[in-house]
């Protein structure tokens, strides 16, 4: 059977089978370019005003850099005091490269196995309309709850948040908002599990000035800056090393318990024949929440005073708020959200998030935030070529969020708030 390109009667195994009205919306969404460097954030926008009139939700539009709009919808509880629920969002998608794809990435093509193929399927389109039809389905079964339910949808998460997420948490609308617990992105598991993340890891993004004797290339100039550089990567690639085979002879450990280095980036130079006056290098840094980030930069400087005279670094990213979620049976959000997934009958995964969402955001203001992306027996494909999601696994996500929202939503008044 061919792919399914238009939606409108899909593949998915059952030709002919006219297609659930939430994978079609889900495979337009898939279709609007938010894609970096320009995502098409207009586009976005008029999708979501059309969502907050066919669900009778008021919308907030708050611009908070120029071209960069967070949208909120909301929809209010029965008492309107309480703290409020956040599902959050990011409406921005990474770019691809076409070559390495089966389907255009922007065409949201459905597979005759019922696969659907789209930059932004699992990251994070899919949850967006998961969200949004979870709550069409319980409007539309006259549900009301006692917490306010917000929808938000952010810019920028791609590129770092800083005309996201990091500015709007600041933004008096946010404050307004009233948030008690926050959904946020998740990974998929490629097992039946399901995981969920209760805190990240800091980035510390480094860069590492080695200065040096220069000189004419034919000769043994003393104190190159090429000599200090070679330190510098030893020193720290051998830490990456010890830290790998932490990882890997712990059975317990997943990537957000061990501290990962990666050296991405390499400077300096300008002819075959000079001996140049420095040389650069930059490091990708990933910190668990465990690690003591005062003794793990001392470490640093001391790798750098090893590494010879005059050697420097500087941070590009410096995350340093090592909150998490607390995921004890005592913390009513979290036993909603647990005793929820269990009615399910999933098996849930806790783990720190390897790399940096706009969770981070959420918890450094002293938010409770769960990453949570409901895609089990789905390979981790965000980023990657050919990232796609099911389509049964896409409708099984709208039925758990059915059922999590009203448990958050109506969670009993906490003794903070009464
Ligand atoms: C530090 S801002 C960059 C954010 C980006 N987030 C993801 C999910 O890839 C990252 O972790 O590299
Ligand atoms: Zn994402
Ligand atoms: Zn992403």
């Amino acid at each position: 059977m061919l792919p399914d390109q238009d939606g409108q009667n899909a593949g998915g195994g059952g030709g002919g089978v006219s297609e659930d009205p939430s994978v079609s919306l889900f495979r337009e969404y898939l279709r609007l370019k938010t894609v970096h460097p320009e995502p098409d954030y207009d586009a976005a926008l008029g999708f979501l005003g059309r969502i907050s009139e066919e669900l009778g939700l008021p919308m907030k539009k708050v611009e908070v850099c120029p071209g960069r709009v967070v949208t909120i919808l909301t929809w209010t509880g029965t008492n309107p005091a309480l703290k409020s629920i956040l599902l959050n969002s990011h409406t921005d998608v990474v770019p691809v490269y076409q070559e390495h794809w089966k389907y255009d990435a922007f065409a949201a093509v459905k597979d005759a196995e019922g696969n659907i193929y789209g930059r932004g399927s699992q990251d994070m389109k899919s949850v967006t309309i998961q969200y949004i039809e979870a709550i069409r389905r319980l409007k539309a079964a006259g549900k009301t709850f006692p917490r306010t339910i917000h929808l938000m949808f952010v810019p920028d998460e791609e590129v770092g948040g800083q005309k996201g997420m990091e500015v709007f948490i600041k933004h008096p609308e946010f404050h307004k908002l009233n948030i008690g617990f926050a959904l946020d992105e998740g990974l998929a598991n490629p097992t039946e599990a399901f995981t969920v993340f209760y805190g990240e890891r800091n980035p510390w993004w480094v860069t590492v000035r080695c200065p040096g004797s220069p000189g004419h290339g034919s000769r043994f100039v003393e104190n190159t800056a090429a000599e200090k550089l070679r330190r510098v990567i030893n020193l720290f690639l051998d830490f990456r090393e010890r830290e790998r085979q932490r990882l890997n002879t712990s059975e317990c450990f997943t990537l957000g318990d061990v501290t990962t280095v990666n050296m991405t980036m390499v400077r300096g130079g300008v002819a075959y024949n000079v001996i140049p006056a420095e040389m650069d290098v930059s490091f990708d840094i990933r910190i668990p929440p465990t690690v003591n980030l005062q003794e793990f930069e001392e470490q640093i400087k001391a790798w750098c005073k090893e590494a010879g005279d005059d050697v420097t670094y500087e941070f590009a990213q410096k995350g340093m708020n090592q909150n998490t979620t607390s995921t004890e049976d005592s913390d009513p959000w979290w036993r909603a959200f647990s005793s929820t997934c269990k009615s399910l009958n999933m098996t849930l995964k806790k783990e720190i998030f390897p790399a940096a969402t706009d969770s981070r955001f959420i918890r450094a203001a002293g938010l409770p935030a769960i990453g949570f992306s409901p895609m089990n027996r789905t390979p981790i494909l965000l980023h990657d070529h050919n990232e796609f999601i099911s389509e049964s696994v896409f409708l099984k996500g709208i039925h758990i969020y059915e059922t999590l929202i009203p448990a958050l939503a109506s969670v009993p008044t906490l003794t903070t708030e009464a």
